[in-house]
């Protein structure tokens, strides 16, 4: 599935087929986390990427979202694009205002590009610190991008894995606009829900009231399964206390995504249909889940001026 480009050894192409839930996603419900990937020969991997995707196309992407039945996405810059916003813009343009996006950034980027990213839809800049996915950049960048995009009233996105918290801790509470953590700072679900290691990302998101969760990616943070598979609905139930302290705690400033085309999965690749069904899991009350999958990603997304 993927154009012009080799895909990196051992990669595992998106699930065609997915189920349809059984867990009747409420109206509106926003795909909060996804990608797009290429096509490659439209919108070039990255020179700099350390994957080689296979393609995954906004149609393929807004197929799914009909299927799955959600009504909106947020389509967050993918690192095989590197800093070329292009196929994610390309996604948000063509959307027809159903999908907002999350842009990665250079120090350089001026406020004409800031502006017309915007003006496209995107709210968001995404900063990863995982070293298997980038070279991180120096700090004064970030801050740099933080100043070019703060008067847009858009949110800086941080990756990371939870043993790095510690060091970046500080340096997150020094940005002066919203964070939304992704897949939930990556705890090591083998620890103790209620251990220090998780404990301290719940500090971490206590100490301001502008820091969200995204509850998302069980199939990348389990250790135990069973894989969202072959109709299995009990699936990575060792993720479901970590995420369900969090929308207990926080459940005003939850997100929850599929992370399609859920790139570098190795051992498996989920049924889509199945991840949603894993929702009411970690947000076990209607409450709770409309907070979720409506209010919050739409309060976040769609509630700024266009
Ligand atoms: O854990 C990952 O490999 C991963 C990678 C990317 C990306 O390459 O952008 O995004 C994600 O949300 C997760």
């Amino acid at each position: 599935m993927t154009t012009g480009f080799e895909k990196t050894p051992g990669w595992l192409d998106w699930y065609t087929g997915p189920s349809r839930p059984r867990f009747r996603l409420p109206e509106g419900a926003v795909d909060a986390h996804c990608h797009v990937f290429g096509p490659g020969r439209e919108f070039p991997y990255a020179p700099e990427r350390k994957y080689t995707p296979c393609d995954a196309s906004k149609d393929q992407l807004f197929k799914l979202r009909d299927h799955l039945g959600f009504a909106r996405n947020v389509v967050v810059q993918a690192t095989c694009h590197g800093s070329d916003n292009s196929a994610m813009v390309d996604a948000l343009r063509a959307s027809g205002g159903l999908a907002r996006g999350v842009a990665t950034l250079r120090p350089d980027v001026t406020d004409a590009q800031v502006r017309e990213l915007h003006e496209a839809g995107v709210r968001g800049v995404r900063f990863n610190f995982v070293k298997r996915l980038v070279d991180t950049a120096p700090r004064q960048d970030l801050r740099d991008v933080v100043e070019q995009i703060a008067p847009y009233g858009w949110h800086v996105v941080v990756y990371f894995e939870a043993a790095d918290l510690p060091d970046l801790r500080d340096f997150f509470l020094s940005i002066p606009v919203p964070l939304v953590v992704d897949h939930m700072g990556r705890p090591d679900t083998a620890k103790d829900p209620e251990g220090p290691e998780f404990e301290a990302f719940l500090h971490f998101m206590r100490a301001r009231p502008d820091i969200w969760c995204k509850v998302t990616c069980p199939e990348r943070l389990s250790q135990s399964g069973p894989p969202a598979l072959d109709g299995e609905q009990s699936a990575y139930r060792d993720v479901v206390p970590f995420a369900r302290r969090v929308v207990e705690e926080f459940p005003d400033r939850v997100l929850w995504g599929t992370d399609w085309p859920h790139p570098n999965l190795t051992g498996h690749m989920p049924d889509d249909g199945l991840l949603v069904d894993f929702i009411p899991h970690i947000a076990p009350t209607p409450k709770l889940r409309h907070k979720l999958l409506v209010d919050n990603p739409t309060r976040l997304y769609w509630s700024h001026a266009d």
